[in-house]
């Protein structure tokens, strides 16, 4: 897959002790081909205008979020050169021929053994993020010629319901994969939930049995979350190297951070993780090769937090007040795009990156699952 160039330039940035970053003000120069000689100036008359925070507080990260980080209104644009900064990585293209890919095999498995994969998706309560997400599921099942069952379930519905649907499919021949949509009501208990999937359908890859497979060395899981896959799937198309290299998760969740880790430290990356009681996490993440960024903190991680050509995958999905869109909120990545996007050497953007991967893997888990079963080939 080719890489999208972006234009850039040599810019002075300086980042105020008020933001999350360093005060260090520095020239970043980019030439063509490669990032990109870094080097520290110092600029006594500079005073960069940063964008005004709101504060909240957020999983003990940081409680200031920053709902703009240009720093282009900040450069003080010693514009010397038009040369690229970060290739973008194009989450959407690559999830779109994913799905061309994956349909093709559908009708050859239809065609050989006369089997369609199905997959069963279960959404309680009425949050409207969760019923956009159920519904671009069953779309991109319908794109690619997979059967898709749903069950809604009312918020108050009880666990025993949920687990009794996910019984029926379990032992239902036509679904291949069973999936719960993720937050559950508050008074569920997601794992008594998600253990009652059967190991052989979870294409979720959230059983601890498949989670537990994820992190032993010589054992192979089922299934792969979706979410990680799909940022390992990114960077294997884009011919980014993972052996060898220093990696750094910011984020620990079941879902994203702690599983990308592991499929990162199966590719032989040197992995740290990066989470919300971590001392000076600045200076880990500074010394990464690969990010992987998933705490869901609008624009935490800074220009001045990335070394220059660091690739970068950010996972965060942030609405952020905007009353120029028509929806009155767009949406933000975990990493101030326009800061590190000069730095980087390559990026992912939001949305378009990561997001549109997640269903694509899902798809895919989907199709594995039901050649496993069918041990079609
Ligand atoms: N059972 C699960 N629950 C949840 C998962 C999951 O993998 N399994 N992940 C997330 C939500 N999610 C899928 O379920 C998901 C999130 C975002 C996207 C996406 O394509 N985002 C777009 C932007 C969409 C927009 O404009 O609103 C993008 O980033 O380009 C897909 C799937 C939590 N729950």
């Amino acid at each position: 897959m080719a890489l999208t160039k972006m234009t850039s330039t040599i810019i002075f940035t300086h980042t105020s002790s008020s933001s999350p970053s360093s005060s260090t003000s520095r020239l970043i120069c980019f030439n063509n081909t490669k990032l990109q000689k870094l080097q520290k100036l110092t600029i006594s008359h500079y005073r960069r205008s940063n964008p005004v925070p709101i504060s909240i507080s957020s999983r003990g990260f940081s409680t200031t979020i920053i709902t703009h980080c240009s720093s282009s209104s900040s450069t003080t644009a010693t514009q010397v050169n038009n040369e690229t900064s970060a290739n973008v990585i194009d989450g959407k293209r690559v999830a779109k021929d994913i799905r061309e890919e994956i349909a093709v095999e559908i009708t050859r498995m239809k065609e050989a053994i006369g089997i369609v994969p199905g997959l069963a998706v279960i959404l309680v309560g009425d949050r409207k993020d969760s019923a956009t997400y159920v519904r671009n599921k069953k779309k991109a099942c319908d794109s690619v010629g997979i059967n898709s069952y749903e069950v809604r379930l009312a918020e108050s519905s009880t666990e025993e319901e949920v687990i009794n649907h996910i019984s029926k499919f379990n032992d239902d021949a036509s679904v291949h994969g069973i999936l719960v949509q993720l937050p559950l009501p508050s008074h569920m208990d997601e794992q008594n939930v998600l253990n009652a999937v059967c190991i052989e359908k979870d294409v979720d890859g959230f059983h601890p049995l498949n989670i537990g497979r994820l992190a032993m060395r010589g054992r192979e899981p089922l299934f792969v979350p979706c979410t990680p896959k799909g940022c390992i799937e990114l960077l294997h198309r884009y011919d980014i190297p993972i052996k060898g290299k220093r990696a750094v998760v910011i984020g620990r969740s079941n879902i994203v951070g702690m599983p990308a880790a592991l499929l990162l430290q199966r590719e032989d990356a040197t992995v740290s993780i990066v989470h919300s009681r971590t001392k000076n996490p600045e200076e880990i993440v500074r010394q990464a090769d690969i990010i992987i960024s998933a705490v869901g903190q609008p624009n935490m991680v800074r220009g001045s937090w990335v070394k220059p050509g660091a690739v970068l995958i950010d996972v965060g999905i942030n609405p952020v007040e905007d009353q120029g869109s028509p929806r009155g909120y767009r949406l933000v990545g975990d990493i101030c795009y326009e800061e590190a996007s000069k730095v980087a050497s390559a990026i992912t953007p939001v949305p378009g990156g990561v997001g549109p991967m997640t269903i694509a893997m899902l798809l895919s888990n989907t199709l594995l699952s039901a050649k496993r079963i069918h041990n079609f080939r």
